[in-house]
Formats: C-alpha cells, structure tokens, sequence
C-alpha cells in the first residue's frame, strides 16, 4: 500500500470518529434539553400527531437533530461502497413511487384500526381489488424505509411514518368516492400525492427540457418541464383551473394547507413584531390562499386587521373557509376576502404590512419583481414587507456573498449547510424549477431582488432547522 492511501486511509478514519462525535454529543444535547422540559421524543410505532412533535420542536433539539441527520448521511455515504450508493440514489424513484400506491390504495386507512399486530396483505388487498403479491413487494420496499412495519410475513401495521399519509376517511366513503380524500384532510397525503404524481412526472422531463434549444434557457413560467410533460401552454395554476383538472386543484389546494406541519405551530407570528403594530393596522397577504396564514395571526393579533387576497376561484374557498372556522371574522368587517391578480395594480393603498409567505419562490426573477413594484407603488413611507420563504445556503463556505445574517452553518467536517439535514429546501427548489421555470433563493438574490422592486431590506430572520417556510425577510420602501 503507497504512503498515500495509507494517510487517506487514516483521514477516512478520523472523519468517522469525528462524525460520530457529533451524533454522540447530539443525543447527550437532546437527552438534556428534553428532561428539562419533562418531554420525550415520540416511539417510531405512536402516530403522527402535530402535538405529539413539542419535543422535536424545542429550539435546542431541532439543531441537534439537524447536526444528528448531516453526520449520519455523511457517515453512510463514507462507509458504503460508492457504486451501491449510486444505485441507490438513482433508484430512489421506486420509493415516490410506492408511497404514491400506498395513498391510492388507502393502505394508511385501511391500517388505521388493525393496531400494532396489522392485517395480512391479503385483507389490505381485497378491499380495492389489488393484486396481494404484488402489494406485498411495494409495501416491503416502504417499510425497509421505516414507512409501515412488517410485523410478520406479509403482515404489515401502521407506524408513526405511514399514519402522515393517513387521510383521516372512512374506508366506506373512499369506496364510494376516493375524489373525497383530499377535502378536509390533514393536507399531509396531498402533498406526498401531488410531488409523487404531477412532480414525479414532470421531473423526468427535466433533461430534455434543459437541452431544448428554446425551452432550455427560457425563464418563463410557461416553458418549462412542466409544460412539455403535460402538453400545455398555461402556467401550473391557471392548469389546475381547468376542467378535468377538479380534483387535482382540491389535492393542491389541501396539500398547500398540508405544508403548515412542516413548520413548527404559528411559525408565523415569530420574527416580526405583529403586537407592535397600531391598533386596526392593515395587514394584507397577497397570494394568501384560503388565508390560514392570516387566520393564526388574526387568532394572535385581534387587534389588526386583515384583506386576503388571491385568484377567485381560490377566494371562492377562503370564504367557504372563513365561514367555517371563524364566520364573525368577515362579518364584523375585520377580515376582508379579495379577488385579486398580484400582476394587476394594487388595490389597497393603506396597508402596514404587505404579507407574501411562499409566493415570490413560485416565479422567476423578472415576475417577482413585477409583484414586489405593485406592492411598491401601493406602499406608503410607513408600510412594511414582509416576505416568508425558504433561504438557500451554499454547500461550500461562503465567503464574499454579503451579509448573512444568522443562518444555522454546520462545523467541519459536516457540509457547512448541513447537507441532508437541509435537503427540503434544495428539494423544493428543483420543484420550483421544474413546474414554473422559477426557484428558492439565497439571502443576496433576496436582497438584490428587492431592490430591484423598489424595496430595501431591513431584517432577515430564520427559522429552525427542518422547519419549511419559517424564514423572514422585512424590507421597507426604498
Ligand atoms: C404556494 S401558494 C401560497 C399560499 C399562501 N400564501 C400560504 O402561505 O399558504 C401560492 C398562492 O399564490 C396564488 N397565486 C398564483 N398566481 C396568482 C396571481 N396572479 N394573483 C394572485 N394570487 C396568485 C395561488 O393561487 C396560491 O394560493
């Protein structure tokens, strides 16, 4: 053996204990921080509950957790023969691709009440008329990925993983109309049905779509891998809006809904100071969807006031929505519910804070600012804006790219944006991209992009780790 490989050899080593340091002292940090609070973490087999997260939500735990998932990546990807890993990588698909079966089967419902000792696949199988053999090969591959257990041969139960995609319906009204999955669920299964349907789809368009001569450079939201998987010229939502297209529009609107859980609970009132507004302050959310941003922070703040506006046909369920939860709210003139394009010229013109919360990521640059000059042109010198999003990180050390302003970075040798602990946001990046031809943004393009829309940013704050969307951007008129 040369010198050489001997010292990488060592190096390899050294990097092993040193990752495993950090798992080490990760489990003392979590062990502490939730005795103090008299909380434990949730056993993999208890279901998924919002709730039963408290302990993985404090602070201290979340970035232990975060340090825990980096090292043990990096770990595998050491210990591991490269070519398995590839393979792996590259097979991952199979993985989308069962979970999706697994949500249009309704195996998560069906399970729901067999408890810890399950059903045989055979049972699973008969209620919609699948094949058992073939169920049994789909539902291993999940559990091998600790989604369901098999408990026994063929015999597979419910765990804390597989319960996420439990829609909360009854396996008599999925019989009778599995269209009825979607409404009024969780939002959970949405998401997963919707990224491994419609984005599974699309992305294996993605090579073919960045080596087209016209649609490879283009940055309009209507030439991208979307477009060419689904033959149309329309962006992803006017698609969604059209017939045939109904119960599609129902999973993404539920699935929007869904992505709340993955932020910790009113991740939206952090980060800004809301109490500090005047009393009978504007707040207005563009692009606000059915408004349960809004809602948290009405609950909160009774004493602002609020305008949600979107598409109409959106604004159509705000109201259903509204009506539901909180029927006073639009009624005593305290929220007020708007159909509006974001394109078109603002309508209020005395807002103290224009909300945009997961809106600017869905388009490219020159749209985006589109938005951010109407909002602008509406602002007065005291109106304040408030962007929440995802913030990208590079992979390396970032040096020269401006002011950061309190990012969580990793310490050597784990990757300094913490590698896979990060993945959700390079992940919906690749999302953005494929669907509208748009993106997830660093702290600089944020800041460069507000300028360009007439605004100046004044205070970034980010969230916890594995929180999605809990980042804030405040900019105020330029
Ligand atoms: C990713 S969702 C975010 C919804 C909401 N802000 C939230 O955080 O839950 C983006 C929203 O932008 C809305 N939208 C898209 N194009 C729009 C337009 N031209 N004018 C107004 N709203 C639009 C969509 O209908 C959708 O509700």
């Amino acid at each position: 053996m040369s010198e050489g490989t001997i010292t990488t050899g060592t190096e390899t080593i050294a990097e092993l204990r040193a990752l495993s340091e950090i798992i080490k002292n990760s489990i003392d940090r979590i062990e502490r921080a939730t005795a103090a609070k008299g909380l434990s973490l949730p056993s993999p087999q208890t279901p998924f509950t919002p709730e039963s997260e408290a302990a993985r939500s404090l602070p201290e735990v979340a970035e232990a957790g975060a340090l825990i998932v980096s090292a043990a990546t990096q770990l595998s990807t050491l210990v591991r023969p490269g070519p398995m890993t590839m393979f792996e990588m590259a097979m991952q698909f199979h993985v989308c691709t069962a979970l999706r079966v697994a949500i249009e089967v309704h195996v998560p419902e069906i399970l729901r009440d067999a408890g810890p000792k399950g059903l045989h696949v055979r049972e699973i199988a008969r209620q919609f008329n699948v094949d058992s053999r073939k169920l049994a090969r789909i539902l291993r591959l999940l559990a091998t990925n600790h989604v369901f257990e098999e408990v026994d041969i063929d015999v597979f139960a419910q765990n804390r993983l597989s319960s996420i995609l439990d829609s909360g319906k009854t396996i008599q009204s999925l019989l009778k109309n599995p269209d009825t999955k979607w409404l009024g669920s969780p939002g959970l299964c949405s998401i997963v049905a919707h990224i491994t349907d419609e984005g599974m789809k699309i992305s294996s368009y993605l090579p073919e779509t960045l080596l087209d001569p016209e649609y490879g450079h283009s940055v309009s939201p209507n030439k991208a891998a979307f477009h060419k998987a689904y033959n149309t010229k329309s962006d992803l939502f006017q698609w969604l809006e059209e017939p045939g297209n109904e119960s599609r529009l129902a999973r993404f609107g539920t699935a929007m809904e869904g992505s709340k859980s993955m932020s910790p609970p009113n991740a939206i009132l952090g980060g800004f100071d809301w109490a500090g507004l005047k009393n009978g302050s504007k707040v207005v959310d563009c692009g606000g969807g059915v408004g349960t941003q809004a809602m948290a922070l009405f609950r909160s703040y009774p004493h602002l006031r609020f305008v949600i506006q979107d598409r109409p046909p959106v604004i159509e369920h705000a109201v259903q929505y509204w009506n539901d939860l909180i029927p006073d709210a639009v009624t005593a003139g305290k929220v007020e519910l708007q159909g509006h394009d974001f394109f078109g010229p603002q309508p209020v013109k005395d807002a103290s804070v224009f909300l945009l919360r997961v809106v600017i990521h869905d388009w490219p640059d020159d749209f985006a600012v589109k938005i951010l000059r109407r909002l602008r042109e509406a602002a007065t010198s005291e109106t304040k804006l408030v962007i929440v999003e995802q913030i990208v990180s590079y992979a390396c050390e970032e040096v020269g790219v401006g002011a950061h302003s309190g990012a969580l970075r990793a310490p050597a040798p784990l990757l300094p944006n913490l590698g896979q602990a990060a993945s959700a946001v390079y992940y919906t990046d690749m999302q953005m991209m494929i669907c509208l031809n748009a993106q997830e943004r660093t702290e600089s393009h944020f800041r460069e992009l507000m300028e360009r829309g007439g605004w100046k940013v004044v205070a970034v704050h980010y969230g916890a780790p594995f929180a999605l969307n809990a980042h804030k951007i405040v900019s105020v008129p330029l």
